[in-house]
């Protein structure tokens, strides 16, 4: 099992979160995993079960969350999400990093459920409400009513990260041009980088 810290990535709908993680993901394929969430939520056309989510019924989830098996779950824009321990496991097994996607009730779960090793929290935010809503909307994956609900949580994800002078994220970015955002994911993530290709190196030498 993997003993470099897990990666919590959050911030509203349609901030950039999964771009930035696809980026993370493409050119450290060997350094990152996703932890591929339970959503009861309907797939986007493109999106694959058992890659992008596992797609479920709230029944089905309901009971798994009764048997222990979830990190973490919450009600996000009317449907459940939730990280499965077997999620997390999986990266963890493969000698990964692990990265979640995952909404601030989320974020608060993680840290009551106290995992170890902690993990990095990294919250992202836009540069305002008109660009966030431009991008959800110009995303074309939501209804109106869909949009509105999203950017009515947005307001209660940005004051969290806002709580306590920041104090809830060990970094907070804003993704304004996505190149320079990206590089400062990078940057706040380069001890873990360095540890997990440091470990990845080592593994091919005694292969
Ligand atoms: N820096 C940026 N500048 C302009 N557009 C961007 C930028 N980053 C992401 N986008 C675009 O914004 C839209 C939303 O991005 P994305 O789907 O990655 O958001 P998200 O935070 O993962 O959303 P959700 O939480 O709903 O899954 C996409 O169309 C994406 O291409
Ligand atoms: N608490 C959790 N939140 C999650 C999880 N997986 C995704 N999310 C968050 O949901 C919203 C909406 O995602 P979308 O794919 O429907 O656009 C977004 O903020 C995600 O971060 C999870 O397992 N737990």
């Amino acid at each position: 099992m993997s003993s470099i810290r897990p990666v919590v990535i959050a911030g509203p709908s349609g901030v950039g979160k999964g771009t930035l993680i696809a980026k993370l993901m493409e050119e450290f394929k060997n350094i990152f995993g996703f932890s591929v969430s339970h959503t009861t939520r309907d797939p986007r056309p493109g999106e694959e079960d058992g890659v992008h989510y596992n797609f479920t019924t709230r029944d089905s989830m309901e009971g798994e969350i009764k048997e222990g098996k979830f990190i973490e779950f919450a009600d996000v824009h009317g449907n459940f999400y939730g990280t499965s321990k077997a999620a997390v496991d999986k990266v963890a097994d493969a000698g990964k990093i692990c990265i979640l996607d995952i909404d601030v009730q989320g974020v608060r779960s993680v840290k009551a459920a106290e995992m170890i090793p902690t993990p990095m929290f990294i919250f992202i935010k836009p540069p305002s409400m008109d660009l966030l809503e431009q991008r959800l909307r110009g995303r074309g994956t939501e209804t109106e009513e869909k949009v509105q609900k999203r950017l009515k949580g947005a307001k209660a994800e940005l004051d969290y990260a806002d709580d306590n002078g920041g104090a809830n994220f060990d970094s907070i970015i804003v993704n304004d041009d996505l190149e320079r955002a990206y590089e400062a994911v990078k940057d706040a993530l380069k001890e873990n980088i360095g540890v997990a290709e440091h470990m990845w190196n080592k593994r091919v030498e005694n292969a």
